[in-house]
């Protein structure tokens, strides 16, 4: 039998399913962004298990003072950009701002993503009745869904800033009562952003789907941070949760896989990048 380049390391595909048994048997899931096609091959190189198409770039690669003004046609091109660097890791694109503003538009969106960018699976924010109904449509076409609560960064005018969410009681209880409702719309994952550690376990510990943390303590799941920040390139102040992997090492390879050494043994976060 013909196998191509058989002495090569075989590293199996990430999947749904494989995320739930990584779940199951407590082994961490090691999420990153990335923007483009040679960011994605360090990515996969590294043995990161999901990559992120983050809406993010809007601040990090064009340079905006937010991501609302991230377009779908930007989300879409950078998604196939990204989908050329990658075969073993997981694609998952974020959906754009207002390009949810509907189901319909939702169902379009995530169509658009996966079948003509190459995502395997949809990041949406939020729990509104709206997005509820989306996460329950795109599950239902088998458009795997992670959805994203706690600081969504979409929400920024309505939040008044990048601010951590959950720490009074009342509204603590908020997101654990959006985190079971999303499971229950059907999501597949579930990005928790910027809370209080203390609530970042218990939401892990209540949610039968995978909960990947970013500012939102140790006990998740797995971790997710943005790419040019745990190279330290991000101008100006970074978030509290996010570290420099780059510092003190010798290549942007390194220092990714030093990012994924470190969430798979529980090194990072510490306590400096989590909210109390
Ligand atoms: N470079 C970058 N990194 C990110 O993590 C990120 C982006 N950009 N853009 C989209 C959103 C915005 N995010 C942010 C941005 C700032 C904070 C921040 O400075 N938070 C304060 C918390 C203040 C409080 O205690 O309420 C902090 O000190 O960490 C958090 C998340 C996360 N996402
Ligand atoms: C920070 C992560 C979770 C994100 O949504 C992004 O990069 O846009
Ligand atoms: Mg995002």
């Amino acid at each position: 039998m013909y196998v191509e380049n058989a002495s090569a390391p075989v590293r199996r595909p990430v999947t749904v399913p494989g995320l739930h048994v990584m779940k199951a048997e407590g082994r961490k899931i090691v999420m990153l962004t990335a923007y483009d096609a040679s960011f994605a091959a360090q990515i996969e190189h590294a043995g990161v298990d999901v990559a992120l198409v983050g809406d993010s770039l809007g601040m990090v690669v064009q340079g905006q003072r937010s991501t609302l003004p991230v377009t779908l046609d930007q989300m879409v091109y950078h998604t196939t950009l990204v989908a050329r660097g990658l075969t073993a890791t997981l694609l998952v694109a974020d959906m754009p701002f207002m390009a949810d503003r509907d189901v319909a538009h939702a169902l379009e969106a995530g169509a658009r993503l996966i079948g003509e960018a190459g995502a395997a699976m949809i990041k949406i924010e939020g729990a509104a009745p709206h997005i509820l109904a989306s996460i329950h449509a795109l599950t239902e076409r088998a458009i795997p869904v992670c959805a994203h609560l706690g600081l969504t960064p979409q929400s920024v005018h309505k939040f008044g800033g990048y601010k951590v969410q959950g720490r009074a009681q009342e509204a603590a209880e908020r997101v654990l009562g959006e985190a079971h409702a999303v499971q229950q719309a059907g999501a597949s994952i579930l990005v928790l952003e910027g809370v209080p550690m203390a609530l970042g376990e218990r939401i892990t510990k209540a949610l039968e789907i995978p909960v990947i943390g970013i500012g939102a303590g140790p006990q998740c799941d797995g971790q997710v941070l943005v790419v040019y920040d745990m190279l330290g390139i991000t101008p100006g102040k970074r978030p509290k949760f996010s570290k420099d992997f780059l510092a003190g090492r010798g290549s942007i390879g390194e220092a990714i896989a030093a990012y994924a050494d470190d969430v798979r043994s529980g090194a990072f976060p510490a306590a400096e990048h989590s909210y109390n």
